[in-house]
């Protein structure tokens, strides 16, 4: 894919350029953060903000070929999730994550962060995704119904974060408490959530409600807040050890370093779109010392 031709004037702290299997990426290095993205899906993989630690986890097995989903970062699920409402999509978590997007505009913004907007037209959906990098994280995408087949289809959107943990055996997260959730890992349906939730087992929730959560690490001494816009819903994944064994793009002891908090509408929540509706989905994340 050519990243010239379509190539906008890009800031003096960013830069596009080959990144890992060659695949073309926009580096930011801003006074108020850096972050790397690839176009390959609109795929960011890293995020530090100023003075701080990474707080996006990718895996050293991810896979960087242009057409495998990379594993980490913030996979953009759309326009269904896993296997979408009928249950028979594929592939799973939709086009959104393996299509190469176009980098539309790069620029500076007050406060010293930088702001990148990616867009992606197929199938009938005219996707703009908007990254806005500084001290704090912001992400926004847009899905709008243009016509075309599949008009019937209900939409479905996840901004599938994985976020750097230190050991994910003793996070605390907190926000979810009197939710109600579907337990992926039992196939339960309408569980409540009594409390935080500790991470102690596979963990693969699809929880009614989009309110704040904040994640507390006490190995890496901070806490890390993921804020909705838009989300009816949250996911919470963690595959544990068996689950990452069985993933080739992950190594066996990585499932301890991450934890994914996905702002979502998904499921029930997800709606029909016609010629002209948009379903917008946001959320941004903040850090701060425990
Ligand atoms: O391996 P994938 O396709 O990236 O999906 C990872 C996980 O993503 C989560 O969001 C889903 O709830 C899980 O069911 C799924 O296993």
């Amino acid at each position: 894919m050519s990243t010239h031709a379509t190539r906008p004037r890009l800031p003096r702290t960013t830069a596009l350029t080959p990144g890992r299997g060659g695949q073309p990426r926009l580096l930011i290095d801003a006074p108020a953060g850096s972050a790397e993205i690839y176009l390959h899906g609109a795929h960011l993989t890293a995020w530090t903000p100023r003075g701080g630690r990474p707080v996006i986890f990718t895996s050293r097995r991810a896979i960087f070929d242009g057409a495998a989903p990379i594993r980490g970062g913030v996979p953009l699920c759309l326009p269904w999730f896993g296997a979408g409402v009928s249950g028979d999509r594929r592939p799973s978590h939709g086009w959104g994550r393996i299509s190469p997007w176009q980098l539309s505009s790069v620029q500076s913004r007050p406060g010293g962060g930088v702001q990148a907007l990616f867009a992606l037209e197929r199938d009938g959906i005219a996707a703009l995704y908007s990254v806005d990098v500084g001290e704090e994280l912001g992400l926004s995408l847009s899905l709008r119904r243009t016509g075309g087949p599949g008009a019937d289809e209900p939409v479905e959107a996840a901004l599938h974060t994985y976020l750097a943990v230190g050991d994910v055996t003793a996070v605390e997260v907190a926000g979810l408490e009197g939710a109600t959730y579907l337990d992926k890992v039992t196939g339960q349906a309408g569980q409540v959530q009594h409390g935080p939730l500790r991470i102690t087992g596979q963990t693969d929730r699809v929880y009614a409600s989009g309110a704040p959560v904040t994640l507390s690490d006490p190995a890496l001494g901070r806490r890390v807040s993921v804020i909705g816009v838009g989300a009816a819903n949250t996911v919470v994944w963690n595959p544990w050890s068996a689950g990452a064994a069985a993933l080739t793009d992950l190594d066996d002891d990585e499932f301890a370093s991450m934890l994914c908090v996905e702002s979502a509408v998904v499921g029930d929540n997800a709606v029909r779109l016609a010629p002209g509706e948009s379903l917008s989905l946001g959320t941004r994340i903040t850090v701060a010392s425990l």
